[in-house]
Formats: structure tokens, C-alpha cells, sequence
């Protein structure tokens, strides 16, 4: 596999796998860069771990939750959806199983959004995240529930 590129991976939290209606953003507080824009949680995967571990480690380091995943919004590339030069993310759809979600690190505001509402394209995203939440949306009306 071309592992050129720094592997991120991020969670779409859904309220629920089987009838998604709402989905868990969350503002990112560092680096100053990106401060203040709404992103999907996660973080980059360490040496030595797989994808859906290093997923279910940052949602608990970041938010205190244990998850459940669904199936993956495939992007583009092996490595998933372009971010920027150096890194691409993988995504897969998420709810909680465990815990009350909370900003415990690297973000300052988590917030539950509407699936069919136009405040989850008007967020001021991380640019490079529009086309996952429109392939988001766009699998969610084609497939319904979202479990693998
Ligand atoms: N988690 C996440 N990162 C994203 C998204 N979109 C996007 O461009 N990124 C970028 C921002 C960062 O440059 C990189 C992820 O790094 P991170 O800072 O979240 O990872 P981390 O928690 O493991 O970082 P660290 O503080 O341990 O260094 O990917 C997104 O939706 N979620």
C-alpha cells in the first residue's frame, strides 16, 4: 500500500447506525490554523496500529466515548479523502455506545446537527471536509441505515 501520505482518521458519530437523523461535530481549539472550524473527531494513526483502533482510541482520548462503527465513507484514494499535501483520512460512520460526549481535548464545542438541515453545510468546516460530509449525506439517502 503508497503510505506516502500521513493516515488520519476521523468518525461521522451518528445518533443511530440503523436511522440516522443528527451528527456529532466538533470545533477544533489548536493549532490556530484550524481553530474554530467544525470537523469530523479522530486524529492520526500511531506506528503500529490499525485504522478502526487508532479510531476508537482518539474518540476516547477526545470526546470519553467507546463506539460502534458502521460502514466506511470510501474517498478517493487508498488512504481515503485528500486533506491536504501531506495527509489523507479515512472516515467511517460511528455512534456511541459508551459515555456522554465531551470536549476533553483539542476541541472547545461538540455539537449535534440535523442530517436534513442546511446548518451542516453552512459550519465553517475544515475546507477539506465538505466532500466527506456530501458523500455522507449523499450514502445516507441512498442506502438508509448506515450499519456495515
Ligand atoms: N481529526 C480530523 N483531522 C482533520 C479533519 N480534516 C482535516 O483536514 N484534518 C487534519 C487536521 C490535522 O492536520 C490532521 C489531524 O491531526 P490531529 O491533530 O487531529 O491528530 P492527533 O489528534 O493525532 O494530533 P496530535 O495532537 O496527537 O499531534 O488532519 C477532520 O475532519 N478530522
Amino acid at each position: 500500500m503508497d503510505q506516502s501520505l500521513k493516515q488520519i482518521v476521523g468518525a461521522a458519530v451518528l445518533d443511530s447506525l440503523s436511522a440516522p437523523s443528527k451528527l456529532l461535530v466538533a470545533r477544533r481549539s489548536a493549532p490556530e490554523s484550524l481553530a474554530g472550524m467544525w470537523e469530523f473527531p479522530g486524529g492520526k494513526v500511531e506506528p503500529g496500529e490499525r485504522c478502526e483502533g487508532a479510531l476508537r482510541r482518539e474518540l476516547r482520548e477526545e470526546l470519553g466515548v467507546g463506539i460502534e462503527l458502521g460502514f466506511e465513507l470510501i474517498g478517493p484514494l487508498q488512504q481515503g479523502w485528500p486533506l491536504n499535501d501531506a495527509a489523507a483520512m479515512r472516515v467511517w460512520c460511528a455512534c456511541i455506545v459508551d459515555g456522554e460526549p465531551a470536549p476533553l481535548e483539542d476541541h472547545d464545542e461538540l455539537r449535534w446537527v440535523s442530517l436534513r438541515s442546511e446548518d451542516l453545510m453552512n459550519l465553517p468546516w475544515i475546507p477539506a471536509d465538505f466532500p466527506i460530509v456530501h458523500a455522507l449525506l449523499a450514502a445516507i439517502q441512498r442506502v438508509g441505515p448506515v450499519v456495515p
